[in-house]
């Protein structure tokens, strides 16, 4: 049947609508980083993409057509993706940045390709301004991009305007057109050398994502959280320049002024004491109004005492010799802490 219902999934925010689909609501307006303002729709079988005997990547041309309509009272949108994932389900989704699924760089096996029709200008990701569309491989910041200004489209003027991609394996290349009519242009837009054979899984999902949220470099989503202590919860974060972060957050509502002076010594000692192969890094932090936040490099193995103690009859524990070295290495960074570093 060629009526999308049949079709099509729906996630999030998305909702059918005369022969398409909306991604987005048109009149809410969530908070930032609400995790339900993303809308996603997804062909509901996954599609093939490289054949696993030649590890060539399917070859493909789509043709959709879409409008853009700005709301006024939630400024928020920036556009959205034609999207090919991995693995819907595995990956979290950011608000922000269209609903891109956001992975982290620590062996994650997930991979997506997207074409961004982007209507905000987010120059943290590199991009070029309000009006451009731009190739992605499992990052938010694009391998190359195009304004489409200077090609006499305006994604925002809620007019319908129609897209092709095309994908050539045998020539590693990726080529858009953009029109106002339903008619391929004879240029493209954009022709750029990708080879997607890397990339891609033997089968994808292939579908549009986009999202009303502001976004940000890493959003504190409770299904981000990787530990907590008495005075920080602590996310997993990513930013687009530095890999996986953990992000300590500080305590925002109790007990300010404690909070205030645990996160005040914590910074001074690991601002200045940054050289020590036993203490993680300390990478940024963010000091506005209520919002105090350390980021640490991210330590994938996670909390020492998980290995020292056995948690369940059949998990492993670390052996002795290991033990005497963890044993050697705090011992070394509290003396370096007390009497080495400067402060
Ligand atoms: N850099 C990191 N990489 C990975 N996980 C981390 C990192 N930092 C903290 N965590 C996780 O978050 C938990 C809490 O960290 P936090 O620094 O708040 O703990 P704490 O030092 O025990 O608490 P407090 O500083 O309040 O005394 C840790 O036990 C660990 O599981």
């Amino acid at each position: 049947s060629l009526l999308p219902q049949n079709n099509i999934t729906l996630y999030g925010d998305a909702f059918f609508r005369n022969h398409g689909f909306n991604l987005t609501q048109e009149t809410t307006c969530l908070p930032p980083s609400s995790p339900s303002d993303i809308g996603r729709a997804l062909y509901v079988y996954p599609v093939c993409f490289l054949d696993l005997k030649t590890k060539d990547a399917t070859s493909f041309s789509c043709r959709f057509s879409f409008s853009i309509i700005p709301n006024p009272i939630c400024p928020f949108g920036n556009g959205f993706v034609f999207l090919i994932a991995s693995d819907v389900g595995s990956v979290s989704f950011s608000s922000g940045h269209m609903g891109l699924p956001q992975l982290d760089n620590s062996g994650s096996q997930d991979s997506f390709f997207a074409v961004e029709f982007d209507t905000s200008f987010n120059p943290s990701v590199g991009e070029i301004n309000g009006n451009h569309i731009g190739v992605d491989v499992n990052s938010v910041v694009s391998v190359v991009s195009v304004d489409v200004t200077s090609k006499g489209v305006d994604l925002k003027s809620g007019k319908k305007i129609t897209a092709w991609i095309e994908y050539k394996d045998s020539a590693k290349l990726i080529l858009i057109w953009l029109s106002y009519s339903s008619t391929k242009p004879p240029t493209p837009v954009l022709v750029a050398q990708l080879d997607l054979s890397n990339h891609f899984k033997e089968y994808m999902h292939v579908g549009f994502s986009a999202s009303n949220g502001k976004g940000s470099a890493m959003g504190f989503h409770k299904s981000r959280i990787i530990g907590e202590g008495a005075s920080a919860v602590v996310y997993k974060g990513h930013v687009p320049s530095g890999g996986t972060v953990a992000v300590k957050r500080f305590d925002q509502f109790n007990q300010k002024a404690f909070t205030r002076n645990l996160f005040n010594t914590e910074f001074a000692i690991m601002a200045s004491c940054l050289n020590h192969c036993n203490l993680v890094q300390l990478q940024g932090w963010c000091c506005e109004e209520s919002e105090l936040v350390l980021v640490y490099e991210y330590l994938s193995k996670g909390s020492l005492d998980r290995h020292i103690h056995k948690a369940s009859a059949s998990s492993t524990t670390l052996p002795w010799s290991l033990r005497l070295q963890v044993v050697i290495g705090v011992a070394s960074a509290l003396a370096f802490l007390h009497e080495e570093c400067e402060r």
